[in-house]
């Protein structure tokens, strides 16, 4: 699909992870193109690289030709009203403001850029950004000669919009743009935050609403989101005292690399919609308090991110495989040390919050729909089954993968079969099946049904967790670590990289408190001894 010219590390410089009890540290390197990450006692290196992509060699050739049909096609100076079509409206086009689902107004004319955003030779970041909007100023300002469509397929163009209404349109997004700023700004000090909560109330304070709804939003009823939360407040702690806890060690080996802590940041979709650095944010912030970064399939920085790793990538099994393994291929060249492959997300989500304020998409045409339904939607891939592994081990060539999104033992039995490094427990922060059962009420089952398996393979669990007692909690029942998706989101769209670091040292002195009231140093001293989960009551 397209040529890779050349690896840089993040921003052009290396990224070091520091591990808190190295004695020295290294860096990754970047070697004729390739990214190596180098290791030594405790220490990691994590050399986040970004892709910088010539332009596609077949754009120039047959999409030009493509391109020119649009010109024919699509007059940009004529009035769509005369030839009988209708605008799109710019709530329309608004709609469309994801790294999955972007579309843009340049002159006038409206295109799905989703899959091209990816490829684009100036990086992803400026067309997201911007997704849902008219860009026709930018674009005009970077390439003064070109028209979009000339590098587009003809199918990504959508239609018109009315010039005044996308005037009007980019006039109040950029007022509004300005109040976040300024609201941004006027936050109370980082360091006032206690509580990953606190963290989340203070961003929703003043972001714009379909941002926050987006992180926010569950599917249907959001049953599985507050179970969530709830879950992990049936267990109830036993400490034992009297115990030397002046050193605590809370560090441990999170897929495969050394953590400072026995929590990860969760894969998840479009930072940039909250802050303008995106997930540069969080890789920084990891970075710098040494946990790991799961980056989302779905990122919003797809050139510095998606095309390259930190070190944990996470992959769908897209409808179109050759994205999928384009994905892993350059993941796994550029050094990755694991792979998570998302399999709860088969099929888009039903979350009805982010439509209402949307606007629907549904159709809304009477009549019985007959016959089986096919979603052949980017991301998701109903045909997707356990056969595929054979392929994407292949792929992976000796890279672990990690099953996200599991919920049955049984699967986990199955992961175990196909050789897989491990599974993480999770209904996908409640935003796919509502009403699925919890990553930590799911590792409860397996302690009790068979607790051999939690040692049999690497068990990670994520949703809800917003404090270092319930990270505790799922230690000592067997989990590895503990992911967390919407704190790192909000943090970062608080208050950019210092909100990520702020919300890591938080859940740190928390777990090590935790630790030492417990009455242990290390996590391997935790054991289920230590939970006592209140038995369900059914009437
Ligand atoms: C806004 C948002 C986007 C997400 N995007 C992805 C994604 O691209 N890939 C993925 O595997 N999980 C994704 N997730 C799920 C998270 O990885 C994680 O399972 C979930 O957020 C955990 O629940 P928590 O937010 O309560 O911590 C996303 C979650 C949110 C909130």
């Amino acid at each position: 699909m397209f040529r890779r010219a050349v690896f840089r590390t993040l921003r052009g410089s290396e990224t070091v992870i520091r591990h808190p009890s190295s004695a020295s540290h290294s860096r990754g390197m970047n070697h004729g193109g390739r990214l190596l990450l180098t290791m030594s006692a405790g220490g990691v290196i994590l050399g986040t690289t970004y892709l910088h992509m010539q332009w596609p060699v077949h754009l120039d050739g047959e999409l030009r030709k493509q391109g020119d049909q649009h010109r024919d096609l699509h007059d940009g100076g004529r009035d769509p009203k005369a030839s009988g079509e209708e605008y799109i409206t710019m709530q329309e086009v608004g709609r469309h403001n994801l790294a999955h689902d972007a579309w843009v107004v340049v002159e006038g004319k409206v295109f799905d850029v989703t899959k091209f955003h990816m490829h684009h030779p100036g990086g992803s970041q400026v067309i997201v950004a911007n997704a849902g909007r008219d860009m026709t100023e930018l674009f005009k300002s970077i390439h003064p000669p070109k028209t979009l469509e000339s590098n587009l397929p003809p199918e990504s163009f959508k239609g018109l919009v009315n010039a005044t209404a996308a005037a009007a349109s980019l006039e109040a997004y950029r007022a509004e743009q300005e109040r976040v700023e300024r609201e941004r700004d006027a936050l109370p000090d980082v360091e006032t935050m206690l509580g990953l909560d606190e963290m989340q109330e203070t961003a929703e304070s003043f972001l714009s609403p379909r941002v926050a709804d987006y992180y926010r939003s569950s599917s249907l009823d959001g049953i599985s989101t507050s179970d969530n939360r709830s879950s992990f407040r049936k267990c109830r702690l036993l400490p034992r005292v009297m115990r030397d806890v002046s050193a605590v060690s809370p560090q441990t080996t999170i897929f495969g690399v050394p953590s400072a802590l026995p929590i990860y940041v969760s894969p998840a979709s479009n930072a940039l919609l909250g802050h303008p650095d995106g997930e540069l944010n969080i890789t920084r912030g990891a970075a710098k308090t040494g946990i790991v970064q799961g980056i989302s399939a779905a990122a919003s920085m797809n050139e510095e991110m998606n095309g390259n790793m930190g070190m944990v990538y996470q992959v769908y099994l897209e409808y179109d495989r050759s994205r999928t393994e384009e994905r892993v291929r350059e993941a796994v060249e550029g050094g990755v040390q694991a792979l998570i492959l998302t399999v709860d997300s088969n099929v888009g989500d039903h979350r009805q919050s982010t439509e209402k304020l949307k606007g629907t998409r549904g159709s809304a045409e009477p009549g019985i729909k007959m016959g089986s339904f096919t979603d052949t939607s980017q991301y998701h891939d109903a045909r997707q089954n356990w056969d595929d592994l054979a392929w994407l081990k292949g792929l992976a060539q000796g890279v672990p993968i990690y099953l996200k999104g599991v919920c049955h033992i049984d699967d986990v039995r199955i992961a175990k079969e196909y050789g897989l490094a491990g599974c993480i427990l999770s209904n996908h922060g409640g935003r796919q099946l509502d009403r699925a059962r919890t990553g930590f009420d799911s590792l409860r089952g397996i302690h009790a049904e068979d607790p051999q398996l939690l040692k049999d393979l690497e068990i990670y669990v994520d949703g809800g967790c917003r404090r270092g007692s319930e990270v505790l909690q799922a230690i000592a029942l067997g989990a590895r670590g503990v992911g967390s998706g919407r704190p790192f989101l909000w943090a970062q769209a608080a208050y950019g990289e210092k909100g990520v670091i702020r919300a890591v040292r938080i859940m740190e002195s928390e777990i090590v408190t935790a630790m030492r009231l417990l009455g242990v140093t290390r996590l391997d001293q935790l054991h289920p001894g230590m939970v006592e989960c209140l038995q369900e009551v059914w009437k």
